[in-house]
């Protein structure tokens, strides 16, 4: 049997070998991986941990909050506050910025997370997971406010999600391609099980929820018009179709087997960007789809380049098969040039 490696020694070897990542952020994503483990802990348990349903609340986006939302994120809060590694934490469940309390060491990175994606998807057992994204606090910057999270994604120090489905599987990347650990339940570790994700260029399978077609774009229109097609259409060859409704899982599937993802801007709320959120969705999935060889619009510009002006921003998100996003990007710069 070939030798196992374990999350730990990744890391290390990224940081001693490479050189790729400081000890501190080596130390910071162990203790999100830690979190992810207690948080799948509490997902296995489902009905018997009394974890589904709605906690009778409302996040600041005005989502009702489902009781894993709010369990996920006390968990990563809470493992996050005493790790030494941190100045600050932003969630999608938090009005507001969570200073790491002065009674703790601080450090200098900022983690980002949406503590539960696919809230909608605990109650059926289908696949859920967690999304986190690392910056560095800006130099020189004298405590820690809101807009220091304002970066560029493509600032990121690290990003990664966690899924937890018929296997619970970490996927990380600290900027030098992508890996991939599944969760030994037995031995309560990460274990390597894969390394250089690659994504295929081109693919035959879309992701896209369909019941929106009235409200799309007309290039967004245009280009599932042509996947539908089929063979006899003007790409030439039959597509299939998947939605989970859970970013993380169906990221995972792209990152898997290739496909391309829209999240796109459409009528219903035509002031609003998108449904996603830039920051602990679209951020960190454009970092992993781009360290895999794959690409991530926001339809028209690179996902990386745009400079978030709101913690909470929404953003229209393309995202996997680097042709297709490709295509799917042109087609908007032609109507909209
Ligand atoms: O229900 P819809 O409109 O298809 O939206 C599904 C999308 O919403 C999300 O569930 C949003 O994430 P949250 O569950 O974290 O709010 C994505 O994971 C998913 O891609
Ligand atoms: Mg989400
Ligand atoms: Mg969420």
């Amino acid at each position: 049997m070939s030798q196992r490696v374990s999350l730990t020694q990744y890391l290390v070897e990224q940081q001693r070998l490479h050189g790729h990542i400081p000890s501190q952020l080596r130390l910071l994503i162990e203790v999100v991986a830690r979190a992810c483990k207690r948080i799948a802990i509490s997902v296995n348990k489902g009905a018997l941990g009394d974890v589904l349903g709605t906690a009778g609340s409302e996040n600041v986006q005005g989502e009702v909050q489902k009781k894993l939302d709010i369990i996920a994120n006390e968990v990563l809060i809470e493992a996050n506050e005493w790790g030494g590694h941190l100045a600050a934490m932003a969630s999608e469940e938090m009005e507001s910025i969570h200073l790491v309390p002065n009674r703790f060491p601080q450090g200098e990175y900022l983690l980002m997370f949406d503590p539960l994606d696919g809230s909608s998807n605990i109650d059926v057992n289908v696949s859920i997971g967690t999304i986190f994204s690392v910056l560095k606090k800006p130099e020189g910057s004298k405590g820690v406010s809101e807009d220091d999270f304002l970066q560029a994604g493509s600032a990121q120090a690290a990003a990664g999600y966690c899924v937890y489905g018929p296997q619970t599987t970490l996927v990380l990347t600290v900027g030098d391609g992508v890996a991939m650990f599944t969760l030994d339940r037995e031995q309560g570790s990460w274990v390597l099980t894969a390394d250089d994700v690659k994504i295929p260029e081109e693919t035959k399978e879309f992701a896209i929820n369909m019941s929106n077609m009235r409200h799309w774009d007309e290039p967004v229109k245009r280009y599932i018009d042509e996947c539908l097609a089929g063979e006899d259409g003007p790409r030439g060859k039959n597509f299939n179709m998947r939605w989970i409704a859970s970013m993380v899982a169906d990221v995972h599937r792209i990152l898997t087997r290739g496909g391309v993802f829209l999240y796109p801007w459409d009528k219903r709320e035509p002031k609003k960007a998108g449904k996603l959120r830039l920051m602990y969705e679209a951020n960190p999935m454009a970092f992993l789809v781009e360290q895999a060889g794959g690409a991530a619009t926001n339809a028209r510009e690179r996902i990386l380049d745009l400079q978030p002006t709101q913690l909470h921003e929404r953003v229209s998100v393309v995202l996997g098969s680097k042709k297709e996003v490709e295509r799917i990007t042109a087609y908007h710069l032609e109507a909209k040039p």
